[in-house]
């Protein structure tokens, strides 16, 4: 087992804790040397995951040299920080195997995870980790199961068993088109959930929005190529349920606060809500129609309130019931 963690947020952390919890040596890197420190005196990550404690066989560093070692690195930044984050660090990138576990689609370049390292490193071998999981969960040592997607079946099933861990089952897939967007769109969802309960229309609306929701994902999907069962797995449906269903998820809080008229702590990752306005983007070049990802974007942009969102997506011409 050769595995380093970079990026030591949440989630980050959380993976780090579990895959060292199974007695592997595991790095956990950080980019700020003072929270290195920090962690490595409290054995813990106060600031983004505090009650989990971490398992002796946990290494933190701010040295990207002490991860020269590893072959497979989990990148665990957020979403439209990669490009920034593998362009900064090519040269230890190089050669490796980079699982991605962001999710998000980048504002950019328009492009998923793995498209963005792959634009920087097309040598590079890459999979992504997605799928339901809330970090305090995994750091909890609760169990759920997840999406590997590498489009190289052999490397898939390497990293399918080098990942799993006794609280995360990994599920094998070499649709990673399909996972990037299920894992990205999802969050997207979860706003317009967290909107509308927030605003008090009710836990029918939300219904509403994740089935109507998951039938603008399957278009997206359908239009970008990726099989309709990857949106069906835990990567799409698994993670919308999960994340359109709890305060746990912070693109549910994010719409929460929209529906209330709060505002959000801007330093909070949210990624549903710059992967917004990139699918928005791409459904208005792709012709998809995407009217709930609209309404969450024009919400975000302030050019519609929630009401005139929530009348605009009731006034749309009736249909049958479809994809
Ligand atoms: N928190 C969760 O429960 C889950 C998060 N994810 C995904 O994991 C990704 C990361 O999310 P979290 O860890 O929760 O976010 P977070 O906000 O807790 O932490 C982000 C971390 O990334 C670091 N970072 C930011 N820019 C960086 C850069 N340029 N170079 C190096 N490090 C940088 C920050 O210092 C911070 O430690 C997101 O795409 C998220 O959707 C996926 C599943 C669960
Ligand atoms: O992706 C997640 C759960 O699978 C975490 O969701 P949030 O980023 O909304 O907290």
């Amino acid at each position: 087992m050769s595995v380093a963690v970079l990026g030591a947020g949440a989630f980050g952390t959380a993976l780090a804790i579990s895959l060292a919890r199974e007695g592997h040596d595991i790095t956990l890197w950080a980019r700020s040397e003072k929270q290195a420190e920090i962690m490595q005196k409290d054995r813990s990550n106060s600031a983004r995951l505090p009650k989990a404690t971490f398992p002796l066989t946990l290494h933190i560093s701010a040295d990207l040299d002490t991860i020269k070692e590893h072959q497979t690195l989990l990148i665990a930044v957020p979403m439209q920080q990669l490009a920034r984050f593998i362009a900064d660090h090519q040269n230890h990138l190089a050669h490796k195997t980079l699982v991605a576990c962001c999710k998000g689609i980048d504002l950019t370049s328009g492009l998923g995870p793995s498209q963005v390292i792959l634009s920087a490193l097309p040598d590079a071998q890459t999979a992504i980790l997605t799928g339901p999981s809330f970090a305090h969960d995994i750091a909890a040592g609760l169990p759920t199961a997840l999406t590997l997607a590498c489009t190289d079946p052999t490397l898939g099933t390497t990293l399918q068993n080098e990942l799993s861990t006794s609280n995360i089952r990994l599920y094998r897939s070499t649709d990673v088109t399909g996972a990037e967007l299920g894992g990205a769109l999802k969050n997207v969802i979860a706003i317009a959930c967290g909107a509308a309960i927030g605003a008090g229309l009710g836990e029918s609306a939300r219904a509403a929005l994740i089935t109507r929701g998951y039938a603008e994902m399957q278009r997206m999907a359908e239009a970008l190529g990726a099989k309709p069962e990857t949106l069906a797995g835990l990567s799409g449906f698994g993670d919308l349920a999960l994340t359109c269903a709890s305060e746990g998820s912070r693109n549910f809080r994010f719409g929460l606060s929209l529906g209330r008229g709060e505002t959000f702590d801007p330093n909070i990752t949210v990624e549903g809500a710059a992967t917004a306005q990139a699918c928005h983007e791409k459904a208005k070049t792709l012709g998809v129609e995407m009217p709930i990802t609209a309404a969450v974007t024009a919400m975000i942009n302030q050019t519609l309130t929630l009401k005139q969102a929530m009348d605009s997506l009731l006034a749309r011409p009736l249909k049958e019931e479809t994809c």
